[in-house]
């Protein structure tokens, strides 16, 4: 079957023939095409579902710019790196749900004149809850402000509103969540707060209307009748005993200023709780009062600003200047498969490799960007990513060794880490003298470079001369790295 259409949306406007269905593999259209008529060679477009075989002979030579432009955009769509949209850091705004409002009502029978109140109670705000992940590698997919739900509001016939649903959020392990100040541009609530009731301004009386209105849900027509009654002054006290004591809770909150570290997988924390739902007007019977017309709103959720701030967590941490080769080391060792390239910055996010060993054993290595003299003047990509390999029970530093003066670059590593977090070097390290294959340089450098570090660091620090390209002497490497994290596991178990 053979469909003709005119390609609106290419620039160069061909007429493109479908050469049978959508999906059928490459391989064949690219055989029968040439099968049937030499000289018309086709030229594929990979598209997201589609393949279009577009004949060379009506393809004139501006045109075949043009469609070589589009392949490259496609492909380059197609390949683009999906971790494009890593974030290690941001500010989110999370708010538990309101409790829904207490419910003043009268249960209604035939031929009674006194029926009891009947109000059901408000249900509670929803929580914001955080659950450690470890699927998730980045912070991207988090929203800004979190809301829980709302609690439902009680209604007659005693019926209780149902609790706010609990938001919960994926959130990278080892992400450290830190309560902040929050901003000055945020939008105010429209809600009456207790700052705007506290408010030193306001005189006495506009003060408790306010309160008033943020507490209180009244019988329709009652609005004005109920405060002059002594029943709700005294329904009034009942109250403010009951927010003395969330007062200490609130302000024992305020004090102590959330911190959570989520590296234990999948542990669950609520960072932000829901508000009480508001009591019915059954709440406020008393002897003497038989038909309260008055019931309370339910309280607002908790709101807190947070900082999260994504620090993976893997044993082992490779430090090193661009190019050094630190992806094709990850590569060589571990099951990731990061972008390797001849240029600086090839890498611009951390990946994360495992490293199987034959017992089953398994151990994380972290691979960041490149850094250079100067990261923590932020040149270069700057050095905060060096927080993703902070945590690291052991530093690998990958140099170049097939450079002039390779130690000149481990001094400048060194010295960067101790800008970024003094005493940072100290931590158990190995140095993967990389492309000892490029022999006239490494053969040279290889002794002098050993004997500068033995002259720093006695038997401490271990060099390892590594081809991670051709993959020589890389069980050393393995070897060598889960000796140490193990070592350092034992010492961190004390
Ligand atoms: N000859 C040789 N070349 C290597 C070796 N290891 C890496 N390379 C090459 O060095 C270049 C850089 O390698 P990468 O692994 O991308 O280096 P990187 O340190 O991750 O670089 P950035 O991500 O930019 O910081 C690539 O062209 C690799 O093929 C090696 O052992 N021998
Ligand atoms: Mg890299």
């Amino acid at each position: 079957m053979q469909i003709y259409f005119r390609a609106q949306h290419f620039a160069f406007r061909k007429q493109i023939s479908f050469a049978g269905s959508f999906l059928q593999p490459l391989v064949q259209i690219r055989n029968s095409s040439s099968d049937n008529n030499a000289e018309e060679k086709p030229i594929l477009l990979v598209g997201q579902h589609d393949v279009a075989v577009i004949q060379e002979s009506e393809v004139d030579l501006a045109s075949k710019n043009d469609m070589e432009k589009i392949r490259d955009q496609s492909l380059q769509y197609k390949l683009r790196d999906k971790t494009r949209q890593f974030i290690d850091l941001m500010y989110v705004m999370v708010k538990g749900g309101a409790g829904g409002d207490g419910c003043v009502a009268f249960s209604r029978e035939k031929y009674v004149s006194k029926v009891p109140p009947s109000g059901g109670n408000g249900g509670r705000g929803g929580n914001v809850i955080f659950v450690a992940s470890s699927n998730h590698s980045s912070l991207h997919s988090i929203s800004k402000n979190i809301t829980a739900g709302r609690g439902h509001n009680g209604e007659g016939n005693m019926k209780h509103g149902s609790a706010g649903k609990d938001v919960i959020i994926q959130v990278p392990l080892g992400t450290i969540v830190r309560e902040v100040d929050p901003l000055l541009n945020k939008r105010q609530s429209k809600k009456i707060n207790e700052d705007q009731i506290n408010d030193e301004n306001l005189d006495e009386e506009t003060k408790l209307a306010k309160k008033r209105v943020a507490t209180w849900v009244h019988y329709p027509r009652y609005n004005e009748k109920n405060p002059l009654s002594s029943f709700f002054i005294e329904a009034e006290k009942m109250i403010e005993q009951d927010e003395g004591y969330n007062r200490v809770l609130k302000a024992k909150d305020a004090n102590n200023n959330l911190f959570l570290d989520l590296s234990v997988p999948n542990g669950q924390y609520i960072v932000a709780h829901g508000g009480l739902g508001g009591k019915g007007n059954p709440h406020f019977l008393t002897n003497a009062n038989r038909s309260p017309k008055y019931a309370t709103k339910g309280q607002e959720g908790q709101v807190k600003y947070l900082e999260l701030e994504l620090k993976a967590i893997a044993d082992a941490g490779l430090v090193g200047l661009p190019n050094a080769g630190k992806s094709t080391f990850l590569t060589a060792v571990s099951n990731a498969h990061p972008k390797i390239a001849p240029y600086p910055f090839t890498t611009l996010n951390p990946y994360i490799g495992t490293v199987d060993y034959s017992d089953r054993f398994q151990l994380t290595v972290a691979d960041i960007p490149g850094i250079i003299q100067g990261a923590h003047k932020n040149i270069g990509l700057g050095h905060s990513f060096l927080r993703h390999i902070e945590r690291s029970k052991v530093l690998v530093y990958v140099v170049d060794l097939s450079g002039n003066q390779p130690w000149e670059e481990w001094y400048i590593l060194q010295s960067e880490l101790e800008k970024y977090r003094p005493g940072l070097t100290k931590r158990s390290s190995l140095i993967v003298a990389n492309k000892a294959d490029i022999t006239e340089k490494s053969k040279e450098n290889f002794p002098i470079f050993e004997a500068k570090v033995k002259e720093m660091f006695k038997e401490e620090i271990v060099i390892v001369p590594v081809s991670a390209k051709y993959k020589k002497n890389i069980v050393k490497v393995t070897t060598l790295l889960r000796q140490m994290v193990e070592k350092r596991e034992l010492i961190t178990c004390k």
